[in-house]
């Protein structure tokens, strides 16, 4: 029996994962590049949150033990700016037995990952994520960014061991819309010894990760489809379609799918 706030998620739901998962020992290897799995709660209609800016509870909550799980199976897990500043997310793993929650250190824990090119994500003492970290139930975030970090920022960052990792802008992208491509984001934490890392959202970062351009990164697809459908103005997954093409964007491949309670989990890979 789990004690409160801890996430039970069964021995005989987790086999269906297996395939898609990175390797427990998994270690950096193309180009320093880790294991990417895209892995999101949607709506009926693609969406996933009511608008911008708007938590919205999509997976029941097998799925979202199911989540969970994911989360102790990477190395790290990335979110955008626009999540975290909505959210306020904990991006930690409360699956039982896991570091914090009846297990050992930090074990199982993944490392927060904030794409914040702006460095618009102020920090304070209520950021869930850092009061994690203080009282040893999660990770101390990493910020990639493109600018100098505030300072008061990164003392509240440090204080809990986390950083700021700073890029280079893409080439081409404006002075006021600073990007950084997924190659050096990639590269930035695999060097630091992130093996796997699953990308949750929200809606810019994984239309800009779907996209042709940087989909070939993408290792795995595990996606929760609640029967809900949130109607228009919601924060959609849909990625661009190269310019001029008439063919999808992309396609999984090798699916299966699973119940989950009212949901559905469908996993898959893109690619040959
Ligand atoms: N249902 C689900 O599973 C999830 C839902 N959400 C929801 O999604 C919503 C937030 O989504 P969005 O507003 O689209 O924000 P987002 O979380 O995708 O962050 C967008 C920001 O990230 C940065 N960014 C993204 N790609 C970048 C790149 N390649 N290079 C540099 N910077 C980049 C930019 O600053 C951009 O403005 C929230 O309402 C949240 O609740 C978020 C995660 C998962
Ligand atoms: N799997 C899933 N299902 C939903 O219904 C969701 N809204 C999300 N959102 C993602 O999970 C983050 C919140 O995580 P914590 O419980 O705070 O650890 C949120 O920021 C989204 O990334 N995911």
């Amino acid at each position: 029996m789990a004690s409160r706030g801890e996430l039970l998620y069964p021995e005989s739901d987790r086999v269906f994962l297996e395939p898609y998962l990175p390797p427990p020992d998994r270690q950096v290897k193309d180009a320093g590049v880790p294991f990417v799995t895209l892995t999101f709660a949607t709506s009926l209609d693609s969406a996933l949150s009511l608008a911008p800016g708007v938590q919205t509870a999509l997976s029941g909550p097998q799925s979202k033990a199911m989540t969970h799980y994911l989360r102790c199976r990477h190395d790290a897990i990335m979110v955008g700016v626009g999540t975290a500043i909505a959210d306020n997310p904990s991006l930690n793993c409360r699956i039982q037995g896991v570091g914090g929650y009846g297990g050992e250190g930090l074990v199982g824990q993944p490392r927060p990952v904030v794409v914040d090119p702006l460095g618009r994500w102020q920090l304070t003492s209520e950021t869930k994520i850092l009061k994690l970290a203080k009282e040893g139930r999660g990770k101390a975030p990493w910020i990639l960014t493109t600018k100098t970090p505030d300072s008061e920022n990164a003392r509240l960052l440090e204080e809990v061991g986390g950083c700021y990792i700073v890029l280079g802008s893409r080439t081409g992208a404006s002075e006021e819309r600073p990007s950084m491509t997924w190659l050096d984001m990639l590269r930035a934490i695999g060097t630091r010894g992130i093996g796997s890392i699953m990308v949750e959202g929200g809606g810019v970062i994984i239309n800009s990760l779907l996209s042709a351009e940087n989909a070939e990164h993408i290792s795995s697809v595990i996606v929760t489809i609640a029967p809900t459908w949130l109607g228009q103005g919601g924060v959609v997954v849909s990625p661009p379609r190269t310019e001029g093409s008439s063919l999808p964007v992309a396609r999984l491949r090798k699916t299966k799918w699973q119940q989950l309670g009212d949901d559905v989990v469908l996993c898959g890979s893109l690619g040959a």
